[in-house]
């Protein structure tokens, strides 16, 4: 489809592409690219020059706007919630708006609540006795309310600081690993893309679609410089997040028990494990005794690397930790086994040589 405006703006350009019911597609690139635009085709929010948007194969203008637009969830940045409407009766317009009970639309959003990680009661406040965070939480809640099988997201999390978007990227993926919601996400930010997006679509000015593949694809064989450049120098790290670190083989470290720790001082690292296997920090070579204050010698340690996530967590393990030996755990946090930033590497090197990853990446000294 192609959208242009009346002062002859030309905001999307022949685009064309399909989306996969049930995954996480992201529209992604620099301001005024047509990302939005795009989006808001899917509603009827704009209607397209030329072209059209099918949706499980039905042109969108064969239905009325505000019927279409109860299919189909939408959450914008700061939440758009209505100030004046308690949080309980902004989840609950859509179900109101379809003919629901006042008693059922209010279940139902009182169970939606729930979902997305709120405390129920919150449900009486209003919206600006709320975080940006909690917000944003209530505006996916009411897109959910009827239970469209399509949701568009346009910069859902971009209002909030980097800590609380996050928590929100992770509690979306919980959500649709449960939902399997066909989720069309718009950003501008290539990690929030590259983090959320099955798919993700690379927009470039003038409404052009640049690339649209995988993310590991995106960073591994960016289509053109632009494209290149757009998801940074670091992709190369950054693509560590798609590779799993199920090729390094774990070694092992004397361990002590918290509370009980080895006497004569040991001549290197020890790892201190709680009762149940958990790691609790270091004790450095040769440490000197005190009984007294025997939990103080031991030095926090980094971040752990839970087995079967991925490789990026195990870099970052080794990278962090005191004794240069990264803490890998299983599922439920046990202690399995110590990994050095050097043998993540070599894994790295080897995945790197391996046929389907063997390829020359583009644009490195572009
Ligand atoms: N109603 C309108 N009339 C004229 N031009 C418009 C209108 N709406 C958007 N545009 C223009 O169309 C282009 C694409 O805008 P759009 O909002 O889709 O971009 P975007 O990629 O979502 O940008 P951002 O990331 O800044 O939100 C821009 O040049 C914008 O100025």
């Amino acid at each position: 489809m192609t959208k242009r405006f009346d002062d002859g703006t030309v905001a999307v350009d022949n685009l064309n592409l399909s989306v996969d019911a049930g995954t996480i597609t992201v529209f992604v690139g620099p301001s005024g690219c047509g990302k939005t635009t795009s989006l808001r085709m899917v509603n009827r929010m704009v209607e397209p020059t030329e072209g059209a948007v099918l949706v499980d194969g039905a042109d969108v203008r064969a239905s009325d706007p505000a019927l279409l637009r109860r299919r189909i969830g939408y959450v914008i940045q700061q939440a758009g919630l209505f100030p004046h409407r308690t949080v309980l009766d902004n989840v609950a317009t859509v179900p109101l708006l379809s003919g629901w009970t006042r008693r059922r639309a209010r279940d139902r959003a009182g169970e939606l609540l729930e979902l997305v990680g709120l405390p129920t009661e919150l449900g009486k406040r209003y919206p600006a006795q709320l975080s940006g965070g909690q917000q944003q939480r209530v505006g996916v809640a009411r897109a959910l309310a009827a239970d469209p099988p399509v949701l568009l997201m346009d910069e859902p999390f971009s209002a909030v600081d980097p800590v609380v978007r996050e928590g929100l990227q992770d509690e979306l993926l919980r959500l649709q690993a449960e939902l399997d919601k066909t989720i069309v996400f718009v950003t501008h930010d290539i990690d929030e893309a590259v983090k959320v997006g099955e798919k993700v679509a690379v927009f470039r000015q003038g409404g052009h679609l640049a690339q649209y593949a995988e993310p590991d694809e995106l960073l591994a064989r960016p289509a053109d410089d632009f494209v290149s450049e757009f998801v940074g120098r670091d992709r190369g790290y950054r693509r560590l997040s798609f590779l799993d670190a199920s090729g390094i083989e774990l070694r092992d470290v004397p361990t002590a028990r918290e509370g009980a720790l080895p006497e004569p001082r040991p001549e290197e690292w020890v790892l201190v494990l709680n009762a149940e296997d958990r790691p609790r920090g270091w004790l450095p070579p040769g440490s000197t005794v005190d009984t007294g204050s025997e939990t103080a010698e031991v030095q926090p340690g980094g971040s752990l690397y839970t087995k079967g996530t991925p490789m990026r967590g195990a870099l970052d393990a080794a990278l962090s930790s005191p004794s240069g030996l990264g803490v890998v755990v299983d599922e439920d946090g046990r202690y399995a086994g110590v990994v050095t930033a050097e043998e993540v590497l070599e894994a790295i090197q080897q995945r790197r040589a391996e046929p389907e990853h063997g390829e020359p990446e583009q644009g490195g000294f572009g």
